[in-house]
C-alpha cells in the first residue's frame, strides 16, 4: 500500500511512477511498526499523563495507521465493535491544519495515512510532513498499530534535483536514513516500543 502511495504521490509531481521507490532504495527499505495503547482519561490516575501523544512528526515516508478503540463500561472493559465511536466525543489522532487542531476521525476498518519527514526532505518542502498528536478520549481506550514506512537505511536523504534551483536552495542536510535515524530522538521512542513487542512474541 505504501509503495502505491508513493507512486501515486511521484506522479502528482510530475516524476516518473516508480522514482521515490528507486531514490529510496525500497527493495530494502527499512520499516517498523510501533504500537500505542491509549487508556481513557477517566482511568487516567496520574495527572502527568493527560495527553497520548504531543506534537510531533516521524521520520521516513509515510506512516501507515490502524486503530481501534474500546467503550469501558461500568463494570470492566468489553471490546466495541466501534465504528460507532462519536467523534464529537474528541480524542485519538489530530492532525494541525490551516492553525488548527482537527481530530483525523477514520474509522477502524481503514487506514489513516501521514506524510513522513522523508518525503517532505526529498521533495524540498514541496510535500510537508504531518504535525499531529494524541489527544485521550474521556471514555473511550484505543489502540493503534502505526507502521512507520521508510527509506532504505543507507539511502541518501538529500533534496533532489528537481526540487531545487535559484529560487529554492536545499533547505535540508543531506544523510542517510540511519544517520538521521540515530539523531533522532522520536526514532529512540518508537524503536524501544518495536523490541518490546518483538520480545513479547518470542
Ligand atoms: O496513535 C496514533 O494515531 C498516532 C501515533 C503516532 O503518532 C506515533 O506513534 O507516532
Ligand atoms: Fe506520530
Amino acid at each position: 500500500m505504501g509503495i502505491q502511495l508513493l507512486r501515486g504521490i511521484s506522479k502528482s509531481l510530475g516524476l516518473e511512477e516508480c522514482y521515490m521507490e528507486k531514490k529510496m532504495k525500497l527493495e530494502s527499505g527499512y520499516n517498523i511498526l510501533g504500537p500505542n495503547f491509549y487508556q481513557s482519561l477517566s482511568r487516567c490516575l496520574d495527572d502527568k499523563n493527560q495527553i497520548g501523544q504531543f506534537p510531533h512528526r516521524d521520520p521516513g515516508l509515510l506512516v501507515l495507521i490502524a486503530q481501534n478503540w474500546r467503550i469501558l463500561e461500568l463494570q470492566g472493559s468489553i471490546d466495541h465493535p466501534c465504528s460507532s465511536v462519536d467523534p464529537s466525543l474528541g480524542g485519538g489522532l489530530q492532525i494541525k491544519h490551516q492553525g488548527k487542531w482537527l481530530n483525523a476521525d477514520f474509522p477502524p476498518s481503514s487506514i489513516g495515512v501521514l506524510v513522513a519527514d522523508h518525503i517532505e526532505i526529498l521533495t524540498n518542502g514541496k510535500y510537508k510532513s504531518l504535525l499531529h498528536r494524541v489527544a485521550l478520549n474521556t471514555e473511550v481506550e484505543r489502540l493503534s498499530l502505526p507502521f512507520f514506512f521508510g527509506p532504505s537505511l543507507d539511502a541518501i536523504v538529500k533534496p533532489e534535483p528537481e526540487f531545487v534551483d535559484d529560487h529554492n536552495p536545499p533547505s535540508y542536510r543531506q544523510m542517510t536514513y540511519k544517520e538521521y535515524l540515530e539523531s533522532n530522538s522520536r526514532y529512540h521512542v518508537i524503536e524501544a516500543k518495536a523490541n518490546l513487542i518483538n520480545e513479547a512474541l518470542l
